[in-house]
């Protein structure tokens, strides 16, 4: 899922991203959150690119999906898991949807919760994207994924309509309902420009069977974000 496509230019925006990312955060010893998605695909590759040169080689990397697990296995970047690392040097993870002051929306790969959970537990937390994402208000571009058990899905559907989404569940692409690695259900929420994400968010956390949500408030320390005119960083 990709909301401004995946063109050339978008790519060497988010593989420039990335690449500095690795560059100017990851630290020999360090344990690393690893995002989900194509530009956690190009933190992955960089950091595999760096042991080839015989550097990082202590870098530990803790994966927030079973996709980005397998890449960096066949990379041959070394993975351990949450419970072995409960406390993360950093994380560097990509977003869907960026405001101003670094709160996110993310989930569009389906792994918002493993990636909310690694995110919370790290120390640092680099937000890698593409300009593309950058947005004056969250919601404005992107709906907000929420994961909810599939036990009783349709009543969580209601509830999110009441709060002024229009619902869709999200599909794989085969035409299946998308199942995310715990096997819970996505809804894609598109609330338009979202007023008060904080309330949103407390609302949504506040509902049994919903398990989590795309909302990423006050988790960003750094964004790095690559355009036509290169890369930059803010920090929060
Ligand atoms: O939240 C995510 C996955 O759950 C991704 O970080 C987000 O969807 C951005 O993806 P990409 O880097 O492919 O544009």
């Amino acid at each position: 899922m990709s909301q401004q496509g995946d063109g050339a230019a978008t790519a060497r925006y988010k593989q420039a991203a990335a690449e500095w990312a690795v560059d100017g955060f990851v630290q020999p010893g360090m344990v690393v959150g690893l995002g989900t998605g194509s530009t956690a695909a190009f933190v992955v590759q960089r950091l595999a690119a760096l042991r080839e040169r015989g550097r990082l080689l202590d870098v530990v990397g803790v994966p927030t999906s079973r996709a980005t697990e397998a890449l960096a296995r066949s990379l041959g970047v070394p993975v351990s898991t949450l419970d072995a690392h409960p406390v993360l040097d950093v994380t560097l993870d990509g977003a869907d949807e960026v405001a101003p002051d670094l709160s996110l929306i993310k989930g569009g790969g389906g792994a918002l919760l493993r990636e909310k959970i690694v995110a919370q537990a790290s120390r640092r937390v680099v937000i890698v994207v593409d300009a593309g994402k950058l947005s004056p208000v969250l919601g404005t571009h992107w709906p907000v994924p929420v994961e909810v058990m599939s036990f009783g899905w349709r009543s969580q559907a209601r509830f999110l309509e009441s709060l002024g989404a229009r619902v869709t569940v999200r599909h794989g692409a085969g035409g299946e309902p998308f199942l995310t690695d715990q096997g819970n259900l996505v809804l894609d929420c598109a609330f338009g420009p979202i007023d008060a994400p904080e309330a949103l968010a407390a609302s949504l956390g506040a509902r049994a069977g919903i398990v989590g949500h795309g909302l990423f408030l006050n988790l960003t320390t750094d964004l790095v974000v690559a355009g036509p005119k290169g890369v930059e960083h803010r920090a929060r």
